[in-house]
């Protein structure tokens, strides 16, 4: 296939403004897949991307399309995710591609995805068709939206394509503007190797799959390549192209998309962003990879049963490949047994990890309140890297302790400003700037310390704001900031399992809170329990469980006082002998209970 017959290009949008619809217009508009075994949203294959209806994972797929200018095309069609937490797939994607179909929702405008993936998108110099979709609903106003898309984003949107990717109006206009304006890839079949690594997957019978763009030189079966990050040399089984399902080809040369197959076994062998290129005519250089992604919230996972914690290593293990974002290392709680403690890049993240764990690999599993991670400079100048609140030393130690910030930008209708604010305040966030879109939305920014935004800022925001806001963040590193270890002790033990970290102002209210509930949710003991929250050595909050008193007096009828005094002094030595020794259960709810009270703080 000849360069100027190939289009690469992704479809980047905010969250429900109808990539997917869209992508499946386009796959039948080709004749991809034909109209009797289409199935809405094609391209989202996990049962979690369907049920929620968000993408999670990307899909390379390609078209064939005959132009009016009587040529024959191959697309290759790069469905990226959209939500705020999923923004590293869109990169990758978009490294693959020469231009991207920008789609803006005709009824809702402009929001912070849609000028977030912009960015990326003119970021890596890729040619932006806008379009605007929805037209069909009588909400829509292109016009509008087109003033929003030149004064935000400032590109020219006086020729955004009005599609409706329901019925599928403005497709064919469409297909021919990416013939017309996404540039062909370049590249040359005789130059060394290069080709990039922009995914992978794992199958259980021909190990790693990788995704790849072919940018010089082809792959074909039989060849002997390497991975450039790591050396390491392999024989290619297969190569592929994606029709959407995977179909074997002979080669794949530049600028297009495919897949190999190379009996590669584990993900480590396979980093995204690597360049493959020939064993025996290596590249001089790589290509340029992606920006590595760094875990952000951290939580622990542990097996419901504890004998499963084999079963979830190896499920972990394979959800990592699928999900190179995800990180994971063993750790032992003496509440939970032995479990892990994974990274993720937010708590959309976490949560559909958490899912697929359960739905694709069958392992029950309880999650531990998720925190961020900490840097502490030590008094001796040192500085380490806190994951969870028993990686804290001694306060004695502690010099100084910085937390992640991050810099929000909310975009909602002028009259839910007050509220969003008051939450931003709330959450310990400091005001930026506030602009007007247009004469009735407003972009506000603030700057906020990502541990408060990852509890339920999200949520609260939605619920503030009727669902109207959305948003987008960018990290931008660490501050300082005066926060503790809140510690919970139970009979002057304390339960690692139940310690936090947060701000100083924050910890009493906190504290309260959690030793309120737990002295709920464990049962009396025989014996007095006294619950406390300390931060180091002082204790800030104590109630006591109150024990169990058995009526020691029930079988002296009649008798004098001094007996009866006697039988409770006799009760009274026994439960000192019974604290000593006695230890107190704590029921599975506690645990669970406390992670809702963390969370739930300050309304
Ligand atoms: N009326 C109308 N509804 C549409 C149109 N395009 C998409 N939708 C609906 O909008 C919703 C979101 O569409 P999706 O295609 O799932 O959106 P998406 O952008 O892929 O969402 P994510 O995968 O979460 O990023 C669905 O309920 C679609 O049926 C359209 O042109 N007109």
């Amino acid at each position: 296939m000849k360069l100027e017959n190939i289009r690469n290009f992704s479809i980047i949008a905010h969250v429900d403004h109808g990539k997917s619809t869209l992508s499946d217009r386009l796959l039948e508009a080709t004749g991809t897949i034909e109209k009797r075994n289409m199935k809405a949203q094609l391209l989202d294959r996990l049962d979690i991307e369907r049920e929620r209806g968000i993408t999670i994972k990307s899909v390379p797929v390609r078209m064939k399309y005959r132009a009016q200018d009587g040529g024959e095309y191959i697309m290759n069609l790069i469905d990226t995710p959209g939500h705020v937490d999923f923004s590293y797939e869109v990169s990758r994607s978009l490294a693959a591609c020469e231009g991207a179909i920008l789609v803006v929702d005709a009824a809702q405008g402009v929001e912070a995805q849609t000028v977030a993936n912009s960015y990326l998108a003119t970021d890596l110099d890729l040619e932006l068709v806008p379009i605007l979709n929805k037209i069909d609903l009588p909400s829509a106003h292109p016009e509008q939206v087109k003033r929003e898309l030149e004064e935000i984003i400032g590109i020219n949107a006086d020729d955004a394509i009005p599609v409706s990717a329901k019925t599928g109006e403005g497709i064919p206009e469409l297909l021919e503007r990416i013939v017309r304006d996404v540039p062909p890839p370049s590249g040359e079949a005789g130059a060394p190797l290069q080709a990039l690594i922009f995914d992978s997957v794992y199958d259980n019978y021909k190990g790693v799959i990788c995704y790849v763009r072919v940018m010089n030189g082809t792959l074909e079966a039989g060849k002997n390549v390497r991975f450039m990050a790591t050396g390491r040399d392999y024989q290619i089984d297969e190569v592929g192209v994606f029709k959407p399902d995977m179909v074997k080809v002979e080669r794949l040369g530049p600028g297009e998309v495919g897949f190999i197959c190379a009996s590669i076994k584990t993900i480590d062998e396979a980093h995204v962003g690597d360049t493959i290129t020939d064993s025996a005519k290596p590249a001089a250089a790589p290509l340029a990879g992606y920006k590595k992604v760094k875990p952000v919230v951290f939580c622990g996972f542990y097996p419901v049963e504890r004998e499963d914690i084999n079963q979830l290593r190896e499920a972990l293990e394979k959800l990592q490949i699928n999900d190179s974002a995800i990180s994971f290392e063993p750790e032992n709680s003496a509440a939970l047994g032995f479990g892990f403690r994974c990274g993720f890049l937010g708590l959309l993240h976490m949560e559909i990890a958490k899912e697929r764990l359960n739905r694709e690999f069958g392992v029950d599993l309880v999650a531990t309140a998720p925190n961020v991670v900490y840097q502490i400079v030590q008094t001796d100048g040192s500085i380490i890297e806190a994951h969870r609140p028993s990686d804290f030393p001694d306060p004695v130690r502690i010099e100084e302790i910085r937390e992640p910030y991050i810099k929000l930008s909310i975009f909602m209708p002028e009259q839910f400003v007050g509220a969003a604010m008051q939450l931003c305040q709330d959450k310990r966030g400091t005001y930026v700037a506030m602009d007007y879109i247009t004469p009735e939305r407003v972009r506000l920014t603030y700057d906020m310390p990502l541990a408060e935004f990852i509890l339920d800022f999200h949520d609260r925001l939605k619920s503030c704001t009727r669902g109207y806001a959305s948003l987008d963040y960018d990290h931008t590193g660490f501050r300082a900031a005066n926060l503790v270890k809140v510690d919970v002790l139970l009979q002057e033990e304390p339960v690692d399992a139940f310690s936090f970290i947060c701000h100083a102002d924050q910890a009493y209210h906190r504290g309260h809170a959690v030793v309120g509930k737990l002295k709920e949710l464990i049962p009396r003991q025989l014996f007095e329990v006294p619950v406390q929250a300390a931060v180091g050595k002082k204790v800030i909050v104590r109630m006591n469980i109150k024990a169990v008193r058995k009526d020691v007096l029930a079988k002296c009828y009649g008798g004098d006082i001094t007996r009866k005094r006697k039988l409770l002094e006799k009760q009274k030595e026994g439960k000192k002998r019974m604290k000593q020794v006695g230890r107190v259960s704590i029921p599975q709810e506690a645990f669970l209970a406390f992670m809702d009270v963390t969370k739930a703080e300050d309304k």
